[in-house]
């Protein structure tokens, strides 16, 4: 088998609130190999975004092992995390996050710029623009998009730089099933086709149908498989 693209080992994240201690992850493990599509379910407080911010360099963990593509995120400086979130991480989340004085275009431009790339887009990019459904959409602003199209715009954005992986938390969780759909059929061809790593946290048993195993959490820890 090949090298795993993420391992994370012994995994605990306690938030302090106060004099609080909030135990969020409890050791957790977890191994993703290149090309996987996963999906994360687990009720609320489980610990799924908890475990998808730190994999995207967006929060430090307490104590463990987390590695992307070789790179130990626990012994990187604040300045190595930000270019790994901008370069290896493509973060998709439930409220798209897009810009909305920006248009489609601009916000995937932004995202671009801040992961090092400047020139032309590449043609593979703009093929995929087609795939997605939006190429004739990327002049308007966030508001004049639909639920779904926005979506799919986010999912350009998070793509833009070729992440090693995308973290989609959510992805359909503001959307109609129609909308739902197309999101997870694009998310299903991205992976299949073009072999991204995906890791979606979801909700619904079945968008976590669409990945090739499910990773149930509770409490802080992974205590399931299938
Ligand atoms: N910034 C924070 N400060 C303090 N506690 C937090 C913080 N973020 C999360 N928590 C707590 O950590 C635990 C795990 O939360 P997390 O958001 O990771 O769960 P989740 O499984 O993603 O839940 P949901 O499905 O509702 O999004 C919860 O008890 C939550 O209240």
């Amino acid at each position: 088998m090949a090298d795993p693209i993420i391992r994370v080992k012994d995994l605990k994240k306690i938030y302090r609130v106060g004099e609080i201690e909030v135990p969020a992850l409890r050791g957790v493990s977890l191994d993703i190999q290149p090309g996987e599509f996963v999906s994360v379910v687990g009720p609320s407080g489980s610990g799924k975004s908890t475990l998808f911010h730190i994999l995207g360099g967006l929060a430090s963990p307490t104590s463990g092992l987390v590695k992307i593509d070789g790179e130990d995120l626990s012994a990187i400086t604040d300045r190595e995390r930000t270019r790994l979130r901008r370069t290896k991480v493509g973060f998709v989340f439930q409220r798209y996050n897009l810009l909305p004085t920006l248009t489609a275009m601009g916000n995937i431009e932004m995202a671009r710029y801040f992961g090092g790339n400047t020139g032309p887009l590449e043609q593979s990019f703009i093929d995929l623009l087609k795939t997605l459904g939006i190429h004739s959409r990327l002049h308007h602003k966030p508001r004049a998009l639909s639920g779904g199209e926005q979506q799919r715009v986010a999912i350009a954005r998070a793509l833009v730089n070729h992440p090693t992986i995308l973290l989609a938390d959510e992805p359909t969780g503001n959307l109609d099933t129609e909308n739902s759909v197309k999101v997870l059929d694009v998310l299903r061809d991205l992976n299949s086709r073009l072999g991204q790593t995906i890791l979606m946290i979801t909700h619904n048993p079945e968008a976590a149908a669409y990945g090739h195993r499910t990773v149930l959490m509770r409490d802080g820890r992974i205590v399931g498989e299938n």
